[in-house]
């Protein structure tokens, strides 16, 4: 089985549009103020409009509390939760108040002992997300094109079905599929010409990568 692949940090209709022509199977909202992918919640109804329901709407946030996420998923009818620096215990405050809806917490990853974070969340999510843990005085938890050692995860007993993220591009995303078996790619930075300023060219290049992995 082929791997799919999610486009994060889409904020304008044309490069939405370029990952859904180029078959992403997740695009991403993030809902974080304080990144350059940021998306205003009266901008998210226009563009959750343009996304056909067999690909899952993914919002992207940091530790959100419930206001936060009533009003995402309500403007940008999200299928999937991406949660990073978010607790276990908070995971599962929100998987009862959202029983329908996907969660991903992420295990931001430098060592192996990292990985161990992944097994609280094995009975409160769909997946887990493994992404390469960005320094402590960083402005953002992810998106900043850091990958880890994908060699972390040899012989790692997934506790759940799992996803790889952290510094892919259209270069590399072959060869990260080929060292680790994800079956689900994630990118943000690496199909973007600038912080936040996303490339149609890229996204499809980083799509076909994909699909030739
Ligand atoms: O993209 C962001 O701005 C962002 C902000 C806050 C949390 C996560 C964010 N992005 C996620 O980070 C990873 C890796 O991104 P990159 O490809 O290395 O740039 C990815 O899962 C994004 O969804």
């Amino acid at each position: 089985m082929p791997a799919t692949a999610k486009i994060c940090g889409l904020t304008t209709p044309a490069t939405l549009d370029a990952a859904i022509a180029g078959g992403a199977s997740h695009v991403g909202f993030v809902f974080f103020p304080p990144s350059p992918r940021h998306l205003a919640l009266d901008r998210a109804p226009s563009l959750a409009a343009r996304v056909p329901d067999r690909i899952h709407r993914t919002g992207v946030f940091v530790d959100p509390d419930d206001a936060l996420l009533d009003a995402a998923i309500a403007a940008a009818r999200l299928a999937v939760l991406q949660l990073h620096k978010t607790a276990p215990a908070r995971v599962a405050a929100i998987r009862t108040r959202f029983p329908a809806i996907a969660l991903w917490p992420v295990v931001a990853v430098r060592t192996r002992a990292d990985l161990d974070a992944a097994r609280p969340f094995a009975p409160l999510a769909e997946r887990i997300l493994y992404d390469a843990k960005t320094p402590d005085a960083a402005a953002l938890p992810g998106g900043m094109g850091l990958r880890f050692d994908w060699r972390l995860l040899d012989g790692f007993v997934h506790p759940r079905p799992w996803l790889l993220s952290g510094g892919l591009d259209a270069g590399n995303v072959g060869e990260a599929i080929a060292a680790t078996g994800a079956d689900l790619v994630d990118v943000s930075s690496g199909v973007e010409t600038a912080p936040g300023i996303k490339d149609v060219d890229k996204i499809a290049a980083f799509l076909k990568a994909v699909r030739l992995s």
